[in-house]
């Protein structure tokens, strides 16, 4: 079974939400990104999102353009970053072996490395999907037909203001999971969510028997708190990138360890309190 479905499944029988951090890869660098999944992993993430950093950022607010651009000075590409993957497919504790991971990538990349490369190499690596933020609507059918046949998941993205028969027809053409956009806008973490939010998932819960995650402008433990009860998952971005960027007089090993203890936090927030 797909690492995904496999997650959603257990968690479902546990009662529980799944804590899903977004990380760029290869921010400061790809030794970095590897440690700091296996923290991650170890402080009760469910599920890594690794960002395929892009020039040309698409909704990514400052904070992960800014992380996007360090990578990118530094060198990085897709292969480099699939090849840091399949290394802790293959050699990651047992944990971080079975933690699903799907890229965030553009489009643009996919179309420039060539699409069924890029999903060839995705799967080799150990991929289990992929979120493509500004993936043109009449490719996501094709784009999901050949991510089933590799047994990858396309991700897709709901937001606010898409009309309601899109987002049922989104529903239709995704797999693994939903990616509900809490605000319309770019990422970032924000002070307040919107007062209709928890509404719109519940109508889109009655469209779809996804599993419907959350992101966008989480970046406190309170937010996890009142989100956990809609959601099937939480996705925080920002909030750790930012931690990515204050490098500046620290060591490595203490900023993972902030992003790790900080995680951690969050992960204890997701608990269902016990009765
Ligand atoms: O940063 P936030 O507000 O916590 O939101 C998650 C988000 O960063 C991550 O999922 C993401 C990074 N780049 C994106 C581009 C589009 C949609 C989503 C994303």
């Amino acid at each position: 079974m797909n690492r995904i479905d496999a997650l959603f499944t257990r968690l479902k029988a546990e009662g529980r939400r799944a804590l899903m951090p977004f990380i760029t890869a290869g921010d400061p660098d790809l030794a970095t990104t590897a440690v700091l999944i296996h923290e991650l992993v170890g402080r009760g993430a469910n599920l890594i999102e690794v960002g395929i950093p892009y020039s040309d950022p698409i909704a990514d607010g400052p904070v992960i353009a800014a992380s996007y651009h360090r990578a990118l000075q530094h060198g990085i590409k897709v292969s480099h970053v699939f090849q840091t993957l399949r290394t802790l497919r293959a050699e990651g504790s047992d944990a971080v072996r079975e933690t699903p991971m799907v890229s965030m990538v553009s489009y643009s990349i996919i179309h420039r490395v060539g699409v069924e490369r890029y999903l060839n190499d995705a799967a080799t690596a150990g991929l289990d999907g992929l979120i493509v933020p500004d993936l043109p609507v009449e490719e996501s059918e094709s784009l999901q037909e050949k991510a089933t046949l590799r047994g990858l998941k396309l991700i897709q993205l709901i937001t606010p203001t898409t009309p309601r028969d899109r987002a049922v027809e989104i529903a239709r053409l995704t797999t693994g999971f939903i990616y509900y956009v809490s605000v319309a806008g770019i990422t970032g973490e924000r002070k307040a969510l919107p007062a209709d939010l928890k509404d719109n998932v519940a109508w889109l819960r009655t469209q779809t028997d996804l599993p419907i995650c959350i992101g966008f402008g989480i970046g406190a433990p309170d937010q996890v708190r009142q989100l956990a009860p809609v959601a099937d998952g939480l996705i925080v971005g920002s909030a750790l990138v930012r931690r990515l960027g204050d490098a500046v007089n620290r060591s490595r090993s203490e900023i993972v360890k902030e992003i790790g203890d900080f995680v951690g936090e969050l992960a204890a927030a997701l608990e269902p309190k016990a009765s």
